[in-house]
């Protein structure tokens, strides 16, 4: 799509930095120097500020190994995050900024790539500080289930913030995709009807365009407050955000981007993943090898599937699971290689609590699926199904301690 009467160009922010965050900050960093007359080229990214120990390698060693130094210093001086992504050189255009307020500020594009458990505050601590336009991409795996019911977070995050947000998710061990090592990713984006462009239309300035009411989040939440929204269109003096202006910012040649329109498909199968890796790495963990594996993988896809179809009828289609990256792919890439998949291996394995694995092992790094299975499972209780999701269900009571990865044949095999 041309880029009619556009003037301005998309500034871009990450909110995160974790190995994905700060992964997806370079990713972007990439494209925004690559296309120019899409996108300013620095990308701040939102760093969760803490005090880090470089390596001996590093141009900020003196000499003292104890000594500390704050992360997102670190990060801009030496274009490196030691803690969470260390050895990958980031291009000069990431930012590192420890104030989350001034990472947001005047960014039209967010791309929020936080552990789930932080999406919450941190949106209320954005609220008021973005502009009225921005749009949003989701990159956290996870879902939101409150009271109310369960929410994917690219609504969340669009009904706190009243903005527009679709979703990224795939196949993506971040440390390999930081090395520049090919992986495929699924982008659902699909933009509000007021942000397309009619040649006719005048060029309007930035601060002027009225809101409009428009269905922002979930119809399936019973209770919701915010089923509808004010949202405001892209002024006309930006590009475009069609679905090329969106893939320009994400593909790589190293990471190939297929756009869809199923948001909720793309976001569950990068939440639901997470607890099947965890049912993957209990069995591998009993020494049970590759057939084990492969059984939970396919018991675990067709409970994907099945949830998006209950919760998510309108607009999950169950071939964004079967066919594209963000859903079989992701779940075989998770339970070969992924941080739940190896924490509930050697949890097994050692006899010791994955919530004590996540504390030794990953370094601050923090396993989605843990608090998933917890999330989903109090979903299903409330909606009397969780017999109807056996592995979701026997993942729940195993990380409880009501029932053995042994089990977990015998409950996966359909009852007559
Ligand atoms: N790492 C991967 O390979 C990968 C790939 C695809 C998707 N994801 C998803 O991306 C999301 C982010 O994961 P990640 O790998 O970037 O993170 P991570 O697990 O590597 O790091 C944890 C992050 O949480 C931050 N943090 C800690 N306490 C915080 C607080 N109170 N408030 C805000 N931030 C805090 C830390 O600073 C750090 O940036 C997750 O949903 C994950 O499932 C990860
Ligand atoms: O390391 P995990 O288990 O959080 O999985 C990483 C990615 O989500 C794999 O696609």
């Amino acid at each position: 799509m041309a880029n009619l009467g556009a003037t301005k160009k998309h500034k871009v922010m990450v909110v995160g930095s974790g190995n994905w965050g700060t992964t997806m900050a370079k990713i972007a960093a990439e494209n925004t120097k690559a296309n120019p007359n899409l996108f300013e080229p620095d990308v701040r990214m939102w760093v969760y500020e803490e005090e880090v120990t470089v390596p001996k390698e590093s141009k900020l060693y003196d000499g003292d190994s104890e000594k500390k130094h704050k992360l997102s210093e670190v990060i801009n001086k030496t274009h490196e995050n030691v803690k969470y992504l260390p050895g990958v050189t980031l291009p000069d255009n990431v930012i590192a900024e420890p104030s989350i307020q001034e990472a947001v500020k005047d960014a039209t594009i967010l791309i929020f790539v936080l552990p789930h458990q932080f999406i919450a505050k941190s949106c209320d601590q954005i609220k008021g500080h973005i502009l009225p336009f921005a749009r949003g991409v989701s990159c956290t795996k996870g879902v939101d289930v409150s009271e109310s019911g369960v929410q994917l977070f690219s609504e969340s995050i669009g009904a706190k913030l009243g903005i527009y947000c679709g979703a990224l998710s795939g196949a993506n061990i971040a440390s390999e995709i930081a090395q520049g090592k090919y992986s495929e990713t699924t982008v659902a984006y699909d933009p509000p009807p007021m942000d397309s462009r009619q040649p006719s239309r005048q060029a309007s300035p930035t601060q002027s365009p009225s809101a409009s009411t428009v269905e922002l989040v979930n119809p399936h939440m019973e209770h919701t407050e915010h089923k509808s929204a004010k949202l405001y269109p892209l002024p006309i003096d930006f590009p475009p955000l069609s679905h090329e202006n969106i893939k320009k910012l994400f593909h790589r040649p190293y990471f190939h981007v297929r756009m869809v329109s199923d948001v909720a498909g793309v976001s569950l199968g990068g939440a639901l993943k997470n607890i099947v890796a965890l049912a993957a790495g209990f069995v591998d963990g009993l020494g049970w090898g590759d057939n084990a594996k492969a059984a939970v993988m396919r018991v675990g896809l067709l409970e994907e599937v099945k949830f998006g179809e209950k919760f998510f009828s309108e607009s999950v289609q169950a071939r964004t699971f079967t066919e594209e990256s963000c859903g079989v792919a992701d779940i075989i890439t998770s339970c070969s290689g992924g941080r739940n998949f190896r924490c509930a291996k050697m949890s097994i394995e050692r006899g010791v609590s994955i919530n004590e694995i996540e504390e030794t092992e990953l370094n601050g790094q923090k396993l989605q699926g843990t608090s998933t299975a917890y999330e989903v499972n109090s979903f299903l209780k409330s909606q009397g199904m969780e017999n109807e999701f056996p592995l979701f269900t026997a993942v729940y009571n195993i990380l409880e301690g009501k029932t053995k990865p042994e089990e977990i044949p015998d409950i996966i095999e359909p009852k007559d």
